[in-house]
């Protein structure tokens, strides 16, 4: 069983300009993957690609029909402009079915948790980039979906909160959630994912976990950075 099952031939911003082929994986209950490229390489274009947004795409993205919905943490904050945080917490409460009396118990924890109480009636668009990002993130856990798709997380968010976001992250895992995250920040990365697909110029160079990429690059205990670096080497297009 499968929460996730990407194959996508091509895909792009525009259908004569092809940015990303060949990328086929799954996610299984309870996974978590790392998505991880350089600058470019198509990760965002990947998860786009996901969660539909992309003007482009030829092939199949099958969700688990018996799932419950998935949340998108995108790189960059997105909000409506002229709803408060709390507005914001309300609207997509509702979309989600969940009662008032839910929503602010759950998001009474995630604001306590991320130190945002005090500005939960402000507009977020008065908010720093962490805090914005934070919000996201708030959203993300309120809905508690079965699948976790998410953006670089680490880049704008501080350290206490990187932390709290973990540990948030753990506890939806324990429920059997799956995760799906994209990443330039590699030890933690190596530290807290089940397995790690590489994109590199558009393509799927490498799908596994850190003993099969160990043992198909010929490197026993070298740490995540340096199977990277080889893989680069190997696949470069230069
Ligand atoms: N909105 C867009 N329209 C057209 N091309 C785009 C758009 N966004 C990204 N691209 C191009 O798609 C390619 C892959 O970019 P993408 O954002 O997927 O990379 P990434 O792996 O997420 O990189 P980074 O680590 O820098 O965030 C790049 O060549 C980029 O210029």
């Amino acid at each position: 069983m499968s929460v996730l099952k990407v194959h996508i031939n091509e895909a792009g911003y525009k259908t004569n300009e092809i940015v990303i082929k060949d990328i086929k994986f799954e996610i299984k209950p309870g996974e978590l993957v790392g998505l991880l490229g350089p600058n470019g390489a198509g990760k965002s274009t990947t998860i786009k690609g996901l969660i539909g947004t992309l003007e482009y795409i030829n092939g199949t993205i099958e969700f688990d029909q018996d799932e419950r919905r998935y949340a998108y943490i995108p790189e960059q904050p997105v909000f409506y402009d002229d709803l408060t945080m709390w507005e914001h917490f309300q609207f997509t409460a509702s979309v989600c079915g969940m009662t008032d009396s839910e929503m602010e118990k759950r998001v009474g924890e995630l604001l306590k948790i991320f130190r945002l109480g005090e500005v939960k009636h402000h507009l977020p668009r008065t908010f720093s980039k962490g805090m914005q990002q934070k919000l996201m993130i708030i959203l993300a856990f309120l809905v508690r979906p079965s699948l976790y798709i998410i953006d670089e997380p680490f880049v704008g968010l501080d350290p206490r909160a990187i932390r709290d976001f973990l540990k948030l992250l753990e506890a939806e895992r324990e429920n059997g959630a799956s995760v799906l995250m994209s990443t330039h920040v590699l030890d933690t990365a190596e530290r807290i994912c089940d397995r790690f697909l590489l994109i590199a110029y558009g393509e799927m160079i490498a799908n596994g976990d850190m003993k099969e990429l160990q043992e198909m690059l010929n490197l026993p205990d070298a740490a995540l950075f340096d199977c990277f670096e080889q893989l680069l080497e190997d696949n470069d297009h230069d």
